[in-house]
């Protein structure tokens, strides 16, 4: 285990390279481009970020393989092998990036035989950074993070995301979802806009559980270890095990609050990220007809 020390160190180092160039960007006006929605939004950033990663990671590790957001949507086949493989997330809250609404993260996991070693989330506007690898813990900033252990669901507070996704089925199951949850009582709900940040708020104990559905493995992959890392439970919203490919996901701070999530939260139906390797994240907008 301690053999992926030295990725993740370099991984760190090009995380905090990408920061910079995130940090310029931010301040200024951005080219939008839409991907599976009006609110599934991509800049040149996102695609700039996601290319000085893999190139920086390629040049030091040759065999490596990648699983890159803006790769994918490009049309690269989303893949996941036994291969030492890298999971990227350029910018995780790319609207909030475009509304200078300050959480937006880079999201790098690393999978070896299909089990994540290490993940970094880097909250850029926040400078903070969450790490944790398979065994050893998780930090903020490299002071040790642990969940909240809260296993009264009436005493938590969760996070979610509406996400990207605008049509009836989608909107009407997640706000389904926050209505039943707020009747149980839950303590409240929030949403920071970027699906990494929000799991890593659970592995901080700042919130109890995060769930969401539709997010992708680039969004999750890294902060669901830095959740479990930190003591917390990552399992799907069905309360089975967790598949960072189902497009479903409830992180909490024990396993009876998970398992009490999973009894309330409607899943809507929506294609695994490897269903179709060519397909995943590139259903594309079309502004002419509306979808
Ligand atoms: O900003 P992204 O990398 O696209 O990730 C977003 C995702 O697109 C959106 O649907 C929500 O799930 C957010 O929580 C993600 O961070
Ligand atoms: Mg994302
Ligand atoms: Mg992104």
């Amino acid at each position: 285990m301690a053999q992926w020390t030295e990725c993740m160190n370099f991984g760190i180092a090009v995380a905090r390279q990408a920061r910079e160039v995130i940090l310029d960007a931010f301040k200024t006006q951005k080219a939008v481009m839409l991907k599976s929605s009006p609110a599934d939004l991509v800049t040149e950033t996102d695609q700039r970020v996601e290319k000085m990663i893999i190139s920086a990671i390629r040049q030091k590790y040759p065999t490596h393989k990648f699983i890159g957001e803006e790769s994918v949507a490009a049309g690269e086949r989303l893949v996941l092998t036994d291969s030492p493989t890298w999971i990227i997330d350029p910018i995780d809250g790319t609207v909030n990036f475009v509304h200078r609404f300050p959480f937006v993260a880079i999201s790098i996991a690393f999978a070896v035989n299909q089990q994540t070693e290490f993940g970094i989330v880097y909250s850029c506007v926040e400078d903070k950074l969450y790490s944790a690898q398979r065994g050893k813990g998780a930090f903020l900033n490299g002071v040790p993070l642990y969940a909240s252990g809260q296993e009264d669901i009436t005493k938590c507070l969760v996070v979610t995301e509406i996400g990207a996704e605008r049509d009836d089925l989608a909107l009407t199951t997640m706000t389904t979802n926050i209505l039943n949850l707020l009747k149980i009582p839950i303590r409240g709900i929030r949403a920071v806009g970027t699906a990494a940040v929000d799991m890593c708020l659970v592995a901080t104990g700042g919130a109890d559980a995060y769930y969401h559905i539709g997010m992708h493995c680039w969004d999750i992959a890294a902060s669901a270890l830095v959740v479990r890392e930190a003591g917390g439970v990552v399992i799907d919203t069905n309360g089975g095990e967790f598949d960072m490919m189902s497009r479903k996901v409830i992180a909490a701070s024990s396993l009876a609050v998970a398992k009490r999530m999973a009894q309330v939260i409607q899943a809507f139906p929506c294609a695994r990220d490897d269903e179709n390797p060519t397909k995943a994240g590139n259903d594309v907008y079309n502004t002419a007809n509306g979808h």
